[in-house]
């Protein structure tokens, strides 16, 4: 039946999501850093006009992928970036402008969020994943705020997911809001879907 299916890929996608948010929680300070710095490399390298665009980014927590250098050399740069804001659960994500003194106050998740600032609309979206797929859907923290995010701007930014190798798996079990990535960089590299190169 199609209610069981659902429960059941609902079971899947949270037993997945808690599996990597651990495995990247154990991974070491130094390890972090060499990977973080090679996705930012290879960031730069695959997208090298990104000081000429809006960028969103996300504040590192439990061990996310740290863009923070990369941010700020798009800054130093000549470029904008801009964090999210979750105005409430439910909607899209709004964006407010990221700077390096930017007064940032924890929101309802605990993740630090700017009190201040001009609200952007990002054409570049880099975005943390906990799960990636072979059809470039992303598993995040449950909250749906990339899916409702991508289908409220329009024009839909370039929306590239950011994470480890670990963190691709066949299939997340995408749902029918789920909306796939353009692209996907780890340590390892840079990767479009199928089809798009
Ligand atoms: N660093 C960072 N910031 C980000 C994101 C992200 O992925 N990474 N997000 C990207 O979109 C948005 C926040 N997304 C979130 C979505 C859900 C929950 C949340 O509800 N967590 C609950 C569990 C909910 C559930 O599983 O049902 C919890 O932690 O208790 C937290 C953040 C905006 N900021
Ligand atoms: N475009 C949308 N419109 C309405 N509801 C949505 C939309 N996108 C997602 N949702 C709802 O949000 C909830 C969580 O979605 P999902 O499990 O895909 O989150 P996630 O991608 O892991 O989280 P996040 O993007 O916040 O990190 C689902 O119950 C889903 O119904």
């Amino acid at each position: 039946m199609a209610t069981d299916r659902r429960s059941a890929d609902g079971e899947f996608r949270q037993k997945l999501r808690r599996e990597m948010i651990a495995r990247r929680q154990a991974l070491p300070p130094a390890e972090l850093a060499r990977r973080s710095a090679a996705i930012r490399a290879h960031l730069d390298a695959a997208f090298p006009a990104l000081a000429e665009r809006i960028v969103g980014f996300c504040w590192p927590v439990q061990n996310e992928p740290d863009l923070l250098p990369l941010a700020a050399a798009l800054r130093a740069r000549g470029g904008r970036v801009a964090l999210p804001v979750v105005v409430r659960p439910g909607e899209p994500l709004a964006f407010r402008e990221w700077w390096p003194e930017q007064p940032l106050l924890p929101d309802r998740y605990d993740i630090p969020t700017p009190t201040d600032g001009d609200f952007l609309t990002p054409e570049v979206l880099l975005l943390p994943v906990n799960a990636v797929d072979a059809g470039h859907y992303r598993l995040g923290y449950g909250g749906g705020f990339f899916d409702r995010t991508l289908a409220a701007l329009s024009p839909r930014p370039l929306a590239i997911g950011v994470g480890f190798d670990f963190q691709r798996v066949d299939s997340i079990r995408p749902q029918a809001h789920d909306l796939p990535l353009d692209a996907m960089v780890t340590e390892s590299g840079c990767r479009r879907p199928a089809g798009e190169e």
